[in-house]
């Protein structure tokens, strides 16, 4: 019987599944607000956690499958979310020193990611060296875009450089597709706007089930506001405000301190500044559903109209407020409730499908 531990490092929080014969779920964990007010689940067992940093919480989260009898000595194969492939990783691969040497070059495209995730697939190389370990990348879905969504209109040199659109979430949106089909037991929606709300947040025009658009661009910072990402900025407020501080504070500002941390001055959690309800925090909750709204036009004008919305990711997911404000700004689309979805985001069960087909388990 084949055992598959799962590793789904996001900006905020990590996942883990672990699953067995015929991909049977045997148990999940995750810790949520690393570096800020954590939380660790094992199973169902939650309690506040202090988590230092993603190196820290994945121990944690290692000793925690490993007290409720799935040590990581019992493991057969591991397959990991990697957020950016680049140009050229658009399908699952097994991990070698030369892939990992791959995922680091796209680190800084995705500094809030990548290195988190080429971090957890060498914790586990170090422990099990022997260990059978896929790479999934969240930019692979998005490789049917057209050359006009992908490029940036930018001199040849920029596009010699890997400067265009790459899009992300794409395990997310595989794994939405999928459930979807599950749950109406038909083909996907001719066009679909899928939206994942959730720390890192996008949209994707999905026609006849391939994406045709998307949201995110060269990195996971453009689109929408997001828990602290800023989306879409001019580049031009970019330059004069590198000029004026320097090229790392404003990494760090447009990457960690802006979005609904940045407009709230609060918090970047969705979930505490609904609860807050104060001005600054109902301005920031107001910002994220009118940009989300107004790049849903984006996306439909890509797909030439639509037929049907659906909602993931933790906001996505669990938040009615949200997705009632969003559908208001998208009451003019016509769509009505009955095509309306709300599918839980199953990254980990889509890296695992591509995980046991890869290494041909059972
Ligand atoms: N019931 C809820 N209401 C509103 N927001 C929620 C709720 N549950 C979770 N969220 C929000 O979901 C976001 C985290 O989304 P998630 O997809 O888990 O994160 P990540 O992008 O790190 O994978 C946070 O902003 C959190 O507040
Ligand atoms: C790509 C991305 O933004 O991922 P997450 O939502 O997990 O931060
Ligand atoms: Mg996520």
């Amino acid at each position: 019987m084949s055992r598959i531990l799962i590793v789904n490092a996001g900006s905020s929080s990590i996942k883990l599944a672990v699953f067995g014969e015929g991909l049977k779920s045997l148990l999940t964990a995750e810790a949520a607000g690393i570096s800020d007010s954590g939380e660790l689940r094992i199973g169902r067992n939650r309690q506040p956690a202090a988590l230092a940093d993603h190196a820290d919480a994945f121990e944690r989260l290692l000793e925690g499958l490993a007290a409720q009898g799935y040590p990581a000595a019992g493991f057969d194969a591991a397959g990991h979310r990697v957020v950016h492939g680049g140009a050229s990783l658009t399908r699952p691969e097994r991990v070698t020193a030369a892939l990992l040497d791959r995922i680091d070059a796209c680190s800084p495209l995705a500094p809030l990611h990548n290195p988190h995730n080429a971090a957890a697939i060498r914790t586990l190389t170090a422990l099990l060296p022997d260990l059978a370990q896929v790479a999934c990348f969240d930019t692979a879905f998005h490789a049917t875009n057209p050359e006009t969504a992908v490029r940036y209109a930018v001199p040849p040199s920029w596009q010699q450089a890997g400067i265009r659109r790459y899009g992300f979430h794409g395990l997310s949106y595989e794994a939405l597709l999928r459930r979807l089909a599950e749950t109406t037991g038909t083909a996907p929606p001719p066009r679909l706007l899928a939206c994942h709300l959730g720390n890192g947040a996008s949209l994707c025009a999905i026609a006849n089930g391939e994406s045709v658009a998307t949201t995110m661009g060269y990195s996971p910072l453009e689109g929408l506001t997001m828990g602290t990402r800023s989306g879409s900025i001019d580049a031009g407020a970019v330059l004069d405000r590198a000029e004026q501080t320097s090229i790392a504070e404003v990494r760090r500002d447009l990457q960690q301190q802006s979005g609904l941390l940045g407009l709230s001055g609060l918090s970047n959690d969705m979930r505490a500044l609904l609860e807050d309800g104060g001005e600054a925090a109902s301005f920031a909750v107001e910002h994220f559903c009118y940009w989300c709204a107004r790049h849903a036009g984006s996306m439909i004008a890509a797909m030439e109209g639509i037929d049907a919305i659906a909602f993931t990711g933790g906001i996505g997911e669990n938040s009615e407020a949200i997705r009632t404000k969003v559908l208001q700004r998208l009451s003019w689309t016509g769509v009505p409730e009955s095509a309306v979805h709300v599918i839980p985001a199953d990254e980990e069960r889509q890296i695992a499908l591509h995980t046991g087909k890869l290494l041909h388990l059972e």
